[in-house]
């Protein structure tokens, strides 16, 4: 479940600023921002932690600040990233500092806005679609001052709900979107709507999640690598240490990118139909099917007693238990395993001992079943995934209210994570909602790209 319709406005790191003061950033931040005269050339560089006291365990800021004095003003600027998500439409609103022109930015403060559903629901009627970017505007036009309205991108990148419906429907979504953002006051770089592909968005999200860890500045280049899963897809991302993992992958999962100076070589890969939602689709055999008037679908690991009218992306499906049945772990993991089973690519590396942060719906079931507090995310280890979706599976009546599909959804986690790319019972996964209270989402590593162009490939 996505929890909708919240709103928080999180203090990311201090130093803040008066922003009516504040200049635009420049030099290679001006890569989609309209001309501004003063604009001295400055080459690419990587954002910056700020020593804050919420920042325990990240490096310190390279410099000691007098040394970091050569521009005394710092600079205040925002970047709107819309991500168009399979299950909900979400706003992040950034606001960044620049210290130092040639020094890292600080994310200063993230808006985040969610409206529910996706913008594939409105396939149909597109306009509808684009007035839940109007809604998402105006929490926008009220965190962002007015005066840096005209310099503050808007851009909006749609992930697998768009992904899997017909090209011209998908189109038309963003046709509408980009009409929405025209009429608004920010500004619209080229490209500024567009549906992103798998390979980006699990190259972004690891860029936000290494980012907000403080890995991105060390010379060690120590990482940990991202698992990301969303309703439609679900994504892998790391930096292998082997050469092995790069020479085994396929071609496709190797993507190459610039990031502050550096060249960064990743394993990653987005698997369409593998999100949470998609695969309860493709567990129930409801995935493309027809029929949907008078077809009842059914799953042992739902509960026996269990029927539902579930309408998704725009479909609705009957979908049951099966009554009379058997229902349980062992029968829904066989159940869930022809979802994951020769579609999955297993890396040569990931057994090793890497961390991975895992966010997304990994860490909304992981709350949702108890297995971690919601308050505080934590670290689990793969064989805790199997012991709780366990218990679930074989008390269904106690975890119905919570919602009857949480055995399925918990199987599958584990299932994907074992049998799809063979991680160890004893892998060690750190499940987060937001790092540094930042969300922890693709949409801070694109607004970086936007700004930076790490010409990913
Ligand atoms: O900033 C964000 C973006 C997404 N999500 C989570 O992402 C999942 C949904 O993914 P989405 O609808 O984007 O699926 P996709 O289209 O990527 O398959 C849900 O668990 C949301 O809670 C989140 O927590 N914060």
């Amino acid at each position: 479940t996505y929890y909708g319709h919240h709103i928080y406005n999180s203090h990311v790191i201090g130093h803040r600023m008066p922003s009516h003061a504040a200049p635009r950033p420049y030099g290679s931040m001006d890569n989609q921002l309209p001309p501004e005269p003063h604009a001295p050339e400055v080459s690419p560089r990587a954002p910056e932690v700020s020593g804050g006291t919420d920042m325990s365990g990240l490096p310190e800021v390279s410099g000691a600040p007098e040394m970091q004095q050569t521009v005394n003003v710092s600079r205040v600027y925002f970047g709107v990233m819309f991500d168009a998500g399979s299950t909900g439409t979400r706003v992040h609103i950034y606001k960044f500092i620049q210290k130092d022109p040639v020094a890292l930015p600080v994310l200063d403060n993230e808006m985040y806005h969610a409206v529910k559903p996706g913008l594939s629901a409105y396939a149909d009627k597109p306009d509808m679609g684009g007035d839940t970017i109007r809604q998402l505007l105006k929490v926008a036009k009220k965190t962002v001052p007015k005066s840096e309205w005209k310099q503050t991108p808007v851009i909006l990148k749609a992930t697998a709900g768009l992904r899997l419906l017909p090209e011209e429907k998908a189109r038309a979504l963003l046709d509408e979107v980009k009409e929405v953002f025209e009429e608004s006051p920010f500004f619209v770089p080229n490209n500024s709507v567009s549906l992103m592909n798998g390979t980006n968005e699990g190259v972004l999200a690891w860029v936000t999640v290494n980012f907000l860890t403080g890995h991105l500045y060390a010379k060690t280049r120590k990482t940990v690598g991202i698992l990301d899963l969303g309703g439609g897809s679900t994504q892998i991302t790391f930096l292998p240490k082997s050469k092995k993992t790069v020479h085994t992958a396929p071609p496709s999962y190797i993507a190459r990118f610039n990031l502050f100076n550096s060249t960064y070589e990743l394993y990653t890969h987005s698997y369409l139909g593998n999100g949470l939602v998609a695969a309860r689709l493709a567990t129930l055999g409801a995935l493309g099917a027809d029929g949907l008037d008078w077809k009842v679908f059914t799953s042992s690991c739902l509960p026996k007693k269990f029927r539902e009218d579930w309408t998704f992306g725009g479909l609705t499906y009957k979908v049951s238990g099966v009554p009379d049945g058997y229902a349980g772990y062992k029968l829904c993991y066989y159940e869930v395993m022809r979802v994951v089973k020769g579609v999955v690519h297993q890396p040569y590396e990931v057994k090793g001992s890497s961390i991975f942060y895992a966010f997304s719906y990994y860490y909304d079931r992981a709350v949702e079943s108890g297995l971690i507090d919601g308050s505080r995310g934590g670290v689990v280890e793969v064989r805790d995934f199997k012991k709780k979706a366990k218990e679930v599976c074989n008390k269904m009546t106690k975890y119905r209210p919570i919602s009857p599909f949480l055995c399925m959804d918990m199987t599958y986690i584990t299932c994907l994570l074992k049998e799809g790319f063979g991680f160890k019972d004893s892998t060690v996964l750190q499940l987060a909602k937001k790092i540094n209270n930042a969300e922890t989402s693709w949409a801070l590593g694109a607004t970086f790209d936007h700004f930076n162009n790490f010409n990913i490939h």
